[in-house]
Order: structure tokens, then sequence, then C-alpha cells
């Protein structure tokens, strides 16, 4: 802890995650289910902040045959990012703070009529060591989680025509094992994953209601699609990785 400039303020963004995006939204009336295939429940609230459209985005997931670490590791390693990530046209790690610490600037491909925009974040992907039970008492064998906050820096020659949106995103991945039983080992048919991920998109200047809301409809399902099925495929001949 501690290791570098912005430990105190990646500190906070965990915990407030911790005590709040664990938090099933089935459980209360304030989240709106607005997409749900199979495990995969998406949840929306409508928020509009100095007249831009926040609304906060909140999914919950299990995926077959991974664990908590190789979902959260595909998800931070900026060396696999345009393998399943749809949306950007480009990125640079600006800085590394430490192993699982960088700071990265990216631009996220046009959507006509709005202006492009770009993201400058702090990523960090950590374990949770004690991890917090989900609703249902079940002990997880282990949490990991990747945090997504934006901050400034001073090495981001933006591009210009950029409208800069602000971040916060969190994805939380808990592994669950079934042992085979009879001492048989653990394989991949004993894994499930149960994830959740939290995205709060400030667009960062007006663009149209209509085409915010359809883009979040559009892509977000399609990110938890895509990203989910890639680090199956990616991890199913590799030994599992806690
Ligand atoms: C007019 C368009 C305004 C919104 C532009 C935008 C800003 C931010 C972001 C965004 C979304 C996911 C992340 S992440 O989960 O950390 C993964 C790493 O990239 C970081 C940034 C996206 C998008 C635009 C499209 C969009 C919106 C949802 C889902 C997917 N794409």
């Amino acid at each position: 802890k501690g290791e570098h400039r912005l430990s105190a303020v990646l500190e906070k963004h965990i915990q407030n995650h911790l005590s709040d995006s664990l938090q099933l939204p089935g459980n209360d009336n304030t989240w709106e289910l607005f997409a749900e295939e199979g495990e995969m429940k998406v949840y929306r609230k409508e928020l509009v902040e100095d007249g831009l459209i926040c609304d906060p985005l909140k999914a919950i997931h299990s995926i077959k045959r991974v664990t908590a670490r190789e979902m959260c590791h595909y998800f931070w390693d900026t060396d696999v990012r345009l393998e399943w990530e749809g949306t950007i046209e480009s990125f640079r790690v600006l800085e590394v703070l430490d192993e699982r610490t960088i700071i990265i600037y990216q631009t996220h491909k046009r959507v006509w009529p709005s202006a492009q925009r770009d993201c400058l974040y702090l990523s960090s992907m950590l374990k949770i060591d004690n991890p917090p039970v989900t609703d249902g008492g079940r002990i997880p064998h282990d949490t990991w989680m990747v945090c997504n906050f934006s901050v400034d820096h001073n090495d981001a020659n933006s591009v210009s025509g950029c409208v800069r949106a602000t971040v916060e995103i969190c994805l939380i991945c808990q592994t669950f094992v079934t042992p085979p039983g009879d001492n048989r080992p653990i394989d991949r048919d004993c894994l499930h994953c149960e994830i959740v991920y939290v995205a709060n998109v400030n667009p960062g200047g007006w663009a149209p209601a209509s085409v915010l809301r359809a883009i979040y409809k559009r892509e977000y399902p399609k990110f938890l699609r895509r990203f989910t099925a890639y680090v199956q495929t990616k991890t199913n001949a590799k030994e599992i990785w806690f």
C-alpha cells in the first residue's frame, strides 16, 4: 500500500466500490433492468447532471470456467485491450505507477452527430483480501477487482476536437469452486465466476439524450457478451489461474 502518489485516492475509490457496488441491484427498486441474456442482467438509472446524461450502469453476470483473477487480468491488461474493446480508436499508457496500476489516455470512436470523446484514467487491479460474502452467504474462493477512474495528467496531449469524458468504473469478480468430490483434481468445470460491472460515464459535453441512451443500451450488453466470451476462449486450454 502507499506505493505511489495516487495510492490514497485509489484506496478511497476501492472502499466506495466495496461498500456500494457489491449491493446487488435486484434487491432494491432504484435500478431498472434493461437487458437480460442468460446469466447476464444489465441495470440502469436515469441521471442527468448539468444537462448531461450520466446514467449509471450496473451489470451482474456469472461466467463458467474462468476465475476472478483471469477476468480481471484480461480486463486490466492493455496488451490485449484491442482484442475485446470495440469502442476505442486509440490508447496510450502514460504512466506506470506500480506493477498493477497504470494511467491510460484513450480516444473513443466518434458517434455521429456527437463530437469524439477521449478519457484519461487510472486503472488498477487488486486482490480483495477479506472478501465480502455475497447475499446468498456463499463463500467465494477469492475476490479480484479492477478500478478505472478519471484523473488529470500533464502528458495527455489530447487529440484535438475530442471532448473529455469522465469515468468511474469497477469490475468486481468472485471465483466459486464446486469440488469434484472423491479427491479428483479441480478442473475448469468446477469453476464459475460471478461479476459485478459498474460504469458511471459522464460524456463531458452535450450529446443528444437519444444518442447517448442508444449507445449505452447497445454497447454495454455487447461489451459484457464479447468480453466474457473472450476470457473463456483465452483461458480454455490454459492452467487455472487463481
Ligand atoms: C457520445 C459518446 C459519449 C460516451 C463516450 C464514452 C466514454 C467512455 C466509455 C468507456 C466505456 C468503458 C470503459 S472500461 O469499462 O473502463 C473499458 C476500457 O475502455 C471506459 C470508457 C465509452 C464511451 C462510448 C461508448 C461506450 C459506452 C458504453 C459502453 C461501451 N462503449
